[in-house]
């Protein structure tokens, strides 16, 4: 399986602080991957070497076969989909939801062209139906709810039809409702043979939607374990992950975890 994601030894110091310390991660062509950590453990700093948009301060990142450093990141990155919440309040709340997915494939947020090819209205329009904002595509992205702004995202996300997906704390600031429907949408594409390689990032294992394979757990910016999800999701490895005892159990394909008392 070729890797689509290859880090090794990749530091980020800003100042006197390094943010993240010697992380060496592969990912694989078909994996559906898990990082999972506590507030500052570098997670969103992960994701943005595996987006193409920070360079590491040593060691070596390739992404699609490609190192950083010695490829035109403008050209990676449309091969590579991210949401997340800091893109999405670059988004006018102004523009429609179906504009907030067709501006995708040109790499823009804001209506500036005028005519979209009839193929990109098409595959728009079949991603909002995946996601289940089909029916708000008139619709003001700034009257949305968080559900579904999340959701009109992942859409956005998908459009230029990307090697690797990466979705920064999806269900962040959902409710229970909305946090399900997101697990559903995404355990769904993890099902799909077509999709993307994925890499969720979260807090909390009960939003690892059905499907996903592997994890990675941060802890101040080193990797405390890697591997297949059910290797690595024990009650000893999130123990020492999130320093306090848990205990973790799986039924029915989802994970939950509590503290010991
Ligand atoms: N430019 C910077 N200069 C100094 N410290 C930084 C910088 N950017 C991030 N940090 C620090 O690096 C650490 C990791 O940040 P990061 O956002 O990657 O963590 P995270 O795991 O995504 O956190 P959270 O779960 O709270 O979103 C944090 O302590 C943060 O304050």
């Amino acid at each position: 399986m070729n890797v689509v994601l290859d880090l090794q030894d990749v530091s980020i110091r800003r100042g006197t602080k390094t943010i993240l310390d010697s992380v060496s991660w592969q990912v694989r062509e078909g994996e559906r991957w898990v990082v999972l950590g506590r507030n500052g453990a570098g997670k969103t700093t992960l994701l943005q070497i595996a987006a193409g948009r920070m360079h590491p301060s040593s060691g070596v990142a390739e992404l699609l076969g490609e190192r950083l450093g010695r490829v035109d990141v403008f050209e990676l990155r449309p091969r590579i989909g991210l949401a997340s919440s800091a893109l999405a309040d670059r988004i006018p709340a102004s523009e429609t939801v179906r504009d907030v997915v067709l501006t995708a494939a040109y790499g823009v947020t804001g209506r500036w062209r005028e005519s979209y090819e009839d193929l990109d209205q098409a595959r728009a329009h079949d991603l909002m139906s995946a996601f289940g904002v089909d029916g708000l595509a008139d619709r003001s992205f700034g009257t949305l709810s968080e559900g579904e702004r999340k959701r009109a995202q992942i859409a956005r996300a998908l459009m230029t039809d990307p090697e690797l997906l990466l979705l920064d704390e999806p269900a962040a600031g959902l409710d229970l409702g909305g946090r399900e429907e997101l697990v559903a949408a995404l355990a769904e594409l993890a099902r799909d043979r077509r999709s993307p390689v994925l890499v969720l990032v979260t807090h909390h294992v009960e939003e690892i939607p059905p499907g996903f394979t592997h994890v990675l757990l941060l802890t101040d910016g080193h990797v405390h374990a890697a591997g297949p999800i059910a290797e690595v999701l024990t009650a000893q490895n999130l123990t020492g992950a999130f320093g306090l005892d848990l205990v973790v159990e799986q039924s029915a394909d989802r994970w939950s975890a509590r503290a010991t008392r």
